[in-house]
């Protein structure tokens, strides 16, 4: 019955079969390319190709190879200098609208509506969840975003994030007597000790749990945890530089798929053994204010039940991930900074010594750092706040998608447009800051100094003064190391407090130094990789003089009387004190 009205309308069209054929390819293929969201992505290409783009860019390809370079960061801000407030990049025949005007960029991280979070989801959940959202994969419009964020939000005010402080120190003070057994001019990787730093304090803030990767700075066995972060996050950013690397290189018969496969399964692993670890505890009591009592109280709104297992290893994962090399690679860069400015160490020494804290040839035992030290120790909050400025870890920033279509600095940008706000670039910018690749700890100290309305010398276009934003100028921040808006960094508070006790607890006790091997300011910055996060590439290594001897000016240390202390060396702190 079927078959004769097909073939009875099949002989109804001009040319029979065939043409019937002809047509059902079309529509097939015409679905296949809706599905493929053909339409809209020719429909952006037409549109966006107004918006300025680098002149350099290749015919077929675009600025494909300068955004996997590992300086993309600086080419964004090379052309966000030379192309104005917003400008795009093509890959291919895909646009990215950039946007480097600390006012544009408000008015898309700050807004909910109209945009969702364009960051691959797919590219950290296979390493998180494997399979389900976390609260950093899910739409800012999500329930299940909303219930994370609120439901661990409170564990990062600071009347309850205080009371991880002894913990921040205890770490501190096991780093300091570690490297005070060091002989006098040993060089250490101070970014894989600032790495450790994070982990160890995200570990005992966040979950009670010390992963002792402060102990000796060497693979000691109680360290997996964080090589297995480390590793794991180089092949996210392979993923990101090269899309193409899941469904290429990683056949399924390919070993290296089997040994990534791994990392992420271990990775997993070690979350979901924490999970248990914490509820083998029990109830959290009611004075817990950690990140993993605040997981485990929050109910499923539908059921009333606490979140299954896979779901909240997931969130203990994504806290993990999220916190780890942020933190360790802001420390890094801040020790880095000061040991190229001496006036601002010598000045921060002086603040720190005022304040009792500064280890001297007279006071070789200073009285323990705490918590109100923090708001009191002004300079120390400004050199930490102009080196995240200056070198801010989230270089490239973030991403977002236009969920409908919409005009930003008189551009107009389709639905489905990609636009990233590269923060290293908005930092960088002249119109947003002035004299914005020095380090200049002072330009902190005016009041609201991270805001667009404090802004002197040369201004944004009219079209992006702040009196086109809603809220009123006062809220407009040029300042954007942890972002704004309501996806900005949850964990700003704790990060705070591990970077600037960190900075001052070692400038405390040690004078730094770039070790020669660093090849000087030119060589950190050749090595500089954004991989992710903005890091040293080669690691930071220095050398550094107790203040407890008399300070001599600081000379470099002759290859033949360094002792490198490495995690390949095998020379455990014991050999070496
Ligand atoms: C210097 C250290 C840190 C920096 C520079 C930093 C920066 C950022 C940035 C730029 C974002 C993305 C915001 C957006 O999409 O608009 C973010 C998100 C996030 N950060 Fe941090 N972060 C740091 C430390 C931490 C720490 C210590 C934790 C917690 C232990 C943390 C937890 C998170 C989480 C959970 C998110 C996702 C928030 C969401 O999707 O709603 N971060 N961070």
């Amino acid at each position: 019955m079927e078959v004769s009205a097909w073939s009875g309308a099949a002989s109804a069209i001009p040319g029979g079969w065939s043409s019937a054929l002809v047509l059902v390819a079309v529509a097939v293929a015409t679905a296949l390319l809706w599905r493929c969201d053909f339409f809209g992505d020719a429909w952006r290409f037409f549109v966006l190709f107004k918006v300025p783009h680098p002149p350099e860019e290749s015919f077929l390809l675009g600025s494909a190879w300068t955004l996997i370079r590992k300086d993309h960061h600086r080419a964004f801000n090379k052309w966000g200098c030379r192309l104005g407030p917003i400008y795009a990049v093509r890959v291919l025949c895909w646009h990215l609208v950039v946007v480097v005007d600390a006012v544009l960029a408000d008015a898309i991280l700050g807004s909910q509506e109209g945009l969702s979070k364009a960051m691959e989801p797919d590219l950290s959940d296979a390493l998180l969840s494997h399979g389900h959202r976390t609260m950093f994969s899910s739409d800012t419009n999500s329930p299940y975003w909303r219930l994370i964020r609120k439901g661990t939000a409170p564990a990062f005010i600071s009347a309850n994030i205080k009371n991880g402080f002894p913990d921040v120190i205890k770490i501190l003070t096991k780093v300091i007597a570690n490297m005070s057994k060091l002989q006098p001019g040993t060089e250490l990787d101070m970014n894989n000790v600032t790495l450790r730093i994070s982990l160890d304090v995200t570990g005992l803030v966040g979950f009670a749990k010390d992963f002792q990767t402060c102990d000796t700075f060497m693979d000691a066995g109680t360290d997996e945890l964080f090589e297995i972060i480390k590793l794991t996050f180089r092949e996210l950013y392979s993923r990101t530089s090269n899309p193409a690397r899941k469904f290429w290189i990683y056949s399924l018969w390919s070993p290296e798929r089997r040994r990534v496969e791994r990392l992420f399964k271990q990775f997993r692993l070690r979350m979901s053994q924490l999970l248990q670890e914490v509820k083998a505890r029990g109830e959290p009591a009611a004075e817990d204010v950690s990140i993993a009592a605040h997981l485990l109280r929050l109910r499923d709104p539908a059921t009333g039940q606490p979140l299954p297992d896979n779901l909240l290893a997931g969130e203990f994962g994504m806290y993990f991930s999220a916190g780890l090399e942020t933190s360790g690679n802001a420390i890094s860069w801040t020790l880095y900074l000061i040991s190229q400015h001496p006036e601002v160490d010598a000045k921060l020494a002086a603040e720190l010594d005022e304040a009792g804290l500064l280890v001297t040839p007279q006071r070789p035992a200073p009285r323990a750092m705490d918590y109100a030290d923090l708001a009191r120790l002004t300079y120390l909050g400004w050199v930490c706040k102009e080196a995240m400025r200056v070198r801010p870890v989230a270089a490239t920033g973030v991403t977002r998608y236009t969920k409908r279509a919409m005009k930003l600095g008189g551009c107009y940008l389709p639905a489905g447009t990609m636009i990233a706000v590269p923060f290293y670039a908005v930092h960088h910018n002249p119109n947003n800051w002035e004299d914005p690749d020095a380090f200049i700890p002072e330009r902190w100290s005016e009041p609201g100094a991270e805001l667009v309305s404090t802004m002197h010398g040369p201004s944004a276009s009219p079209e992006t003064q702040p009196s086109a934003h809603p809220e009123g100028e006062q809220k407009i921040k040029r300042f954007l190391a942890f972002s704004m808006g309501p996806r900005q960094c949850i964990g700003r508070a704790l990060a705070r407090i591990i970077h600037d006790a960190s900075v001052a607890q070692l400038v405390s006790h040690f004078r730094f130094q770039l070790a020669e091997r660093m090849g000087g300011p030119e060589g950190v910055d050749s090595h500089e990789i954004n991989r992710l996060t903005m890091q040293p590439g080669q690691g930071m290594w220095m050398s550094f003089q107790s203040r407890a001897q008399p300070m001599e000016p600081i000379k470099p240390v002759q290859a033949s009387e360094v002792q490198a202390f490495s995690l390949q060396a095998h020379a455990g702190l014991q050999s070496t004190g």
